[in-house]
């Protein structure tokens, strides 16, 4: 599969980190960055080929994949409208821009998916939220399928309006966990635990309690309550917890972020062209 990558930032490493040598041959990964020390990197550790602009070399391409900031992302389609003779399938993972706008920028290229993927990736541990718009084969979706299988697991949505909602869930979700990492390292130290040690003890119950999670059928509110015996220290910080209003806020945070993709992608897609 030859596969265009047109950014060349943290995403777009994750993904290529993945699909170098197992789903394209590094030689049939090309990326598109203006930034040179973008390129260099990228070409150095995967072996990948390189230009700073849009031009012949994504023509014959499979996969165009769009991994630059929602902001640039019209600039790029308008310039990329010319290189799609081929049909390639064009893959967005672009937070908030609707299908139907890069359909338009793309002179009503329908061959689109979106998706929402995560840092985790880069470990192969990522998890994508797909949706295809009409114009996408059967192959073509089986391509992205394949492509974000590379570093993690795929989850098809029904509609796209489930995509910001993932996005607020999976796509910033790893922020999130290292944001209460932080917080829980921070309070080991501040008790007189060594960072060494905060570090190892946090990094260890996130993964303990995230597998035991996984592979229990009860919810997680259950495994919670087995943790917190009553008056005991877990009742302590949950009542503390409670109080301060964490577990809305953690609500109310993840609907401003959703609240942000559909946002960014009026914002962005309001233009008539
Ligand atoms: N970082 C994350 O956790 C996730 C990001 N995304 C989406 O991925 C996209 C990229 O995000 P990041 O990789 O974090 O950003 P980034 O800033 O690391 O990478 C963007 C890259 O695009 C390049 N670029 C700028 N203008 C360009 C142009 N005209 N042509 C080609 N390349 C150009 C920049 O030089 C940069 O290397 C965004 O749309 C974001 O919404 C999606 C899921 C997760
Ligand atoms: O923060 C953002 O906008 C991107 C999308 C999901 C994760 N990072």
């Amino acid at each position: 599969m030859k596969i265009s990558f047109i950014g060349g930032g943290n995403m777009a490493t994750a993904l290529i980190a993945g699909l170098a040598g197992k789903v394209a041959q590094a030689g049939d990964i090309h990326v598109i960055d203006p930034n040179p020390e973008a390129l260099d990197k990228l070409r150095g550790q995967y072996g990948v080929t390189s230009s700073p602009e849009i031009g012949a070399a994504v023509a014959g391409s499979d996969v165009i994949v769009l991994a630059v900031k929602p902001q640039q992302m019209r600039e790029v389609a308008l310039r990329l409208q010319s290189q799609l003779d081929a049909r390639p399938l064009v893959l967005s993972i672009a937070a908030g821009i609707r299908g139907t706008d890069l359909s338009r920028w793309l002179g009503g290229y329908g061959a689109i998916v979106r998706t929402m993927p995560n840092t985790p990736a880069l470990i192969g541990q990522g998890i994508s939220g797909m949706v295809a718009m009409a114009g996408v084969s059967a192959a073509q979706k089986d391509a992205a399928d394949s492509i974000l299988r590379a570093v993690g697991k795929t989850v098809w949505l029904d509609s796209e309006d489930q995509i910001d909602p993932v996005t607020a869930v999976s796509g910033s979700g790893p922020a999130y966990v290292f944001f209460f990492l932080e917080a829980m390292q921070q309070a080991a130290l501040e008790m007189g635990l060594s960072a060494e040690q905060g570090r190892e003890l946090a990094l260890a119950t996130f993964t303990g309690a995230a597998q035991l999670a996984a592979q229990s059928e009860e919810p997680a509110e259950v495994l919670r309550q087995r943790v917190t015996s009553k008056g005991g220290t877990t009742y302590a910080a949950i009542a503390s917890m409670e109080q301060a209003g964490v577990k809305q806020a953690i609500v109310d945070a993840m609907k401003a972020a959703a609240a942000r993709g559909r946002e960014l992608g009026e914002e962005l897609g309001k233009d008539a062209v």
